[in-house]
């Protein structure tokens, strides 16, 4: 636990609030490779958190086990203080939205149809099924979540007929419909030009701002800067965790990439650029 609180969020005195979610030294195998080795760490509701790391680190590993999607095989991962096990797979789901890496929509749907969704309104693989009852809260949810995303203008479209921007704008918006507690995304500006990317970023500050805990994977580090609380993962281990200024450190990526980087203030956040 002491450790825990020394890699979030040091300078804050209540690192650890009850309605966090946390990994106390969790291990999680991916087949038969130690993916996550004893890795520690406290999200929070209100706070923009990545997951950084080079390729095969652990995130997506990491992520799915915050989600409950990956059985840990050590440790545990608690949401408000109670084992992640504890809660129904039901009550677990209005808590926490996930954005996969390759999320998948269904190209026939409408997109208004798609963020609905988010409200459990069936399942696109077995066929859009309305859900009953469908209540005007949640229609209220699934305009808050359009108008958020700036998705509302094509609502009518068919996911066939979007950019890859749309489309990730439109399962964003999806994830927030479910108005969860804790939305974690892995990689949700992959494949996205930087308009796109900021524009994501942008969104889930906004979100952030509101309350929600966010939870990404990033591989850009000038994006991850601008989350609140990074957690540098390498091996499966966290090699550091805190404030993008504890963490963006010259020696900490050297020690993650193995690469030499400059980083620099330029206005109000840090710029890495390396070296080599
Ligand atoms: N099913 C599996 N069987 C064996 N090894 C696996 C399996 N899934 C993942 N791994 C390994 O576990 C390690 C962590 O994978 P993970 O996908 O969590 O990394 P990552 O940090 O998200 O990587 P990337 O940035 O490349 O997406 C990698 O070395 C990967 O090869």
């Amino acid at each position: 636990m002491t450790d825990l609180l020394h890699h979030t969020a040091p300078r804050q005195p209540e690192a650890t609030p009850r309605d966090a979610l946390v990994a106390r030294d969790v291990h999680v195998q991916a087949g038969s490779f130690p993916a996550v080795r004893g890795v520690s760490a406290a999200f929070r509701p209100g706070v923009f958190s990545a997951v950084i790391g080079p390729n095969g680190a652990g995130k997506s590993t990491l992520l799915r086990a915050l989600l409950g999607l990956n059985p840990v095989t050590g440790g545990e991962v608690t949401l408000a203080g109670r084992p992640l096990n504890a809660w129904s797979r039901a009550q677990r789901s209005r808590q926490l939205a996930y954005l996969a890496q390759s999320e998948g929509l269904p190209d026939g749907a409408r997109v208004r149809d798609v963020v609905a969704l988010g409200r459990g309104a069936g399942d696109w693989r077995f066929g859009l099924l309305p859900r009953t009852p469908w209540t005007p809260a949640d229609e209220a949810a699934v305009d808050a979540a359009l108008d958020r995303t700036d998705t509302r203008r094509f609502e009518d479209r068919r996911v066939s007929e979007l950019s890859g921007g749309e489309r990730q704008r439109a399962a964003l918006a999806r994830a927030l419909a479910a108005e969860p507690r804790f939305l974690l995304l892995d990689e949700p500006t992959n494949h996205l030009d930087l308009a796109y990317a900021l524009d994501v970023v942008r969104y889930l500050r906004c979100e952030v701002a509101g309350g929600l805990g966010v939870v990404a994977v990033l591989h850009d580090l000038n994006l991850a800067a601008r989350a609140d609380h990074l957690v540098l993962l390498c091996g499966g281990r966290v090699q550091a965790s805190g404030t993008p200024h504890e963490v963006l450190t010259p020696e900490h990526l050297h020690a993650a990439y193995g690469l030499h980087v400059n980083v620099v203030q330029h206005a109000d956040r840090l710029l890495v650029i390396p070296q080599d």
